[in-house]
This record gives C-alpha cells, sequence and structure tokens, in this order.
C-alpha cells in the first residue's frame, strides 16, 4: 500500500490527503432533508446524511487526490449506523481508487492492539471463513504503550502489505505537555522517532516504509528536525489550513526526492462551501467547492515549494 500512495501522488502531483470529518452541521440542508425524511431524525438518519455528503465530496474530488483520511470519531459519534458510514465512505474511496488512511488513533495492550490491527486492517476468523471488518489501507496508532501495542499492528500490515502512521508530533496546542519532554537532553517525540525509523527498517516497501509517523504542520521546525530522523518514513502532516499550518511552512517536512510527506486538510476542503473565499458555490455545489479547494490547496504548496 506504500507503494501504491506513493505512486498516486507522483501520478497526481499532489502530496495532498482530503480529511472526511463529518460533523452534522457541516452538511447541506437539502442532504439532511432527504436522510431525515427517509429515516426519520434519528442516528440512521444523521449517518445517511453524512455518508450522501462523503459520497459527494468524494465524486467531486477522487480526480485529483490520492487519498482520503476518514475521522473514525466523528462517526462513532453517530453510534453504530455511524460507523456503517464510516465503511460505507471507506469502501467507495477505495472503489475510486482512493488509498484510505483511517484516523482511528488506536494502541492499547499486545493482545488488544492485535483485535484492533485485525479490525482495522486484517482480517478476522470467523470458523473456516474469514473476512475484514473494515477496510482501510492505512491506520493512525498511539505509541505510549510502547512495542506492545505496535508490534501486532506491524505483524497485521505485514501479511496484509498495509501500513500505518505513528503520532510522533501531534498538531494540537497542548501536544508540547508531554512530547516536548526531555529525557536525557533529547525531547520524547525525537525517541519516538527513532523508534518509527527502526521499526520501519523491518516493513520496507520499495522506496518508503509501511511505517510512516504523524508530525503536524503547526510545527514545521520540529518537523525539519524528523524528516532527518525518520529519512524513509512518510510523514502525514496535519493541522495545514484550519489549525494554522502554512504551505510556506512545510518544505522541510519532504525529502530531496520531493516525496516523503502527505499534507492533510479535513475542514478546510469539507467545508469549503462555508468560507467567503467559495461563497460562490452556495450549498446545493457544496462538492464543486470541495473540488476548487483541493485544486486551490494543490497550488498554494506548489507556490510554496517554487519560492
Ligand atoms: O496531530 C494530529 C493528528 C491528527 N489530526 C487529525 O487531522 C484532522 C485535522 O482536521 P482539520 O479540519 O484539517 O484541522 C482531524 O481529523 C484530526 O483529528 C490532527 O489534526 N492532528
Amino acid at each position: 500500500m506504500i507503494n501504491q500512495l506513493v505512486n498516486n501522488i507522483k501520478k497526481l502531483d499532489a502530496p495532498i490527503v482530503v480529511g472526511l470529518d463529518p460533523m452534522l452541521d457541516y452538511v447541506p440542508e437539502y442532504i439532511k432533508k432527504a436522510a431525515f425524511a427517509e429515516y426519520g431524525e434519528t442516528l440512521e438518519g444523521a449517518a445517511e446524511a453524512i455518508w450522501q455528503y462523503n459520497k459527494g465530496i468524494i465524486d467531486a474530488t477522487y480526480d485529483l487526490i490520492p487519498a482520503v483520511k476518514p475521522q473514525i470519531a466523528m462517526y462513532e459519534q453517530f453510534g453504530v449506523p455511524g460507523l456503517v458510514a464510516f465503511n460505507k465512505t471507506c469502501e467507495y474511496a477505495k472503489s475510486k481508487g482512493l488509498v484510505i488512511i483511517g484516523d482511528i488513533k488506536r494502541g492499547d495492550i499486545g493482545s488488544t492492539s492485535k483485535a484492533y490491527a485485525i479490525g482495522h486492517v486484517g482480517k478476522v476468523a470467523v470458523g473456516s471463513k474469514t473476512y475484514s471488518g473494515f477496510c482501510e489501507d492505512f491506520v493512525t496508532v498511539n505509541p505510549y504503550l510502547g512495542s506492545d501495542g505496535i508490534r501486532p499492528f506491524m505483524e497485521v500490515c505485514k501479511e496484509e502489505k498495509k501500513g500505518m502512521f505513528i503520532l510522533v508530533k501531534t498538531s494540537n496546542p497542548s501536544s508540547g505537555e508531554f512530547q516536548d519532554q526531555e529525557i536525557d537532553g533529547k525531547p520524547l517525540y525525537e525517541m519516538v522517532a527513532e523508534k518509527v525509523a527502526s521499526w520501519g527498517e523491518e516493513l520496507m516497501g520499495d522506496s518508503y516504509s509501511y511505517i510512516g509517523a504523524v508530525v503536524g504542520a503547526t510545527y514545521p521546525k520540529m518537523g525539519e528536525v524528523l524528516r532527518k530522523i525518520m529519512p524513509k518514513s512518510y510523514i502525514l502532516v496535519p493541522g495545514y489550513g484550519a489549525q494554522g499550518g502554512q504551505a510556506k511552512d512545510l518544505a522541510p517536512f519532504f525529502n530531496e526526492d520531493g516525496l516523503g510527506a502527505i499534507i492533510n486538510s479535513s475542514r478546510g476542503i469539507i467545508c469549503a462551501y462555508k468560507q467567503d473565499a467559495y461563497s460562490q458555490f452556495g450549498e446545493e455545489n457544496y462538492a464543486d467547492a470541495s473540488r476548487q479547494a483541493v485544486l486551490d490547496m494543490k497550488e498554494d504548496l506548489k507556490q510554496a515549494w517554487v519560492k
């Protein structure tokens, strides 16, 4: 899957991932009206609305982007119907040739991590048969339980040729409370990055590892250091756009081959129609606004590289 991700990025010249983080407030009224008419103002109605909203965005953008990143929390808030919408979204995006990065941020004691890994990137055995619970190609993983929590993901990813992005330095304002703490003069996030690099050596694709890292766009100086510590790991970079990360600061997240990082934008793309810059599209054409926002993001990144 890392090879497919790299190939998609190269083919489209777009190191961009669209975050599918639907909140009901983002969904245009006409979509909600139709969903509620069919299922009532229920969890099923909400799940139908977010699925239809996602489908519109995928249809309008799939030819421009290599991957999508559905954030599972946005679906879990609607319980079981929400998870059904998550799965439908992943399957549909996959049918359009997109790589699926499930932002699930899991990680636990070994036996529990194994179940998470099987459920999201592996296959579960039921009697003599096996099934995929969910169908992501990559998942995000929390490393703070140590290698016990990571190894089961590695085993499943190796079997299935799937991958993971391990949280190294997150984009949020308080990420430094723990991640920046120093041990013998070295920040914790650098220690995690060193582990990511060494785990990554065990699971190499053609040029990059199946094991990548999450580093926030909001911490570009750290991104520069971390890029060097993990030269063969793809970096998933959230925090561009809605969280204030800017294209001009992102060059250090990339390697000299022009690869090695993929920049996420969720609200900036899926809620584009609500922004002044895209108000001409209106609610009815929310998906066209998202398409334009992807094109603008691509141009924004390109201009920043050129400079
Ligand atoms: O450090 C991290 C890790 C993950 N995220 C996730 O990325 C998106 C960002 O959404 P925006 O609307 O583009 O701000 C969201 O799913 C987060 O949970 C992150 O922001 N930072």
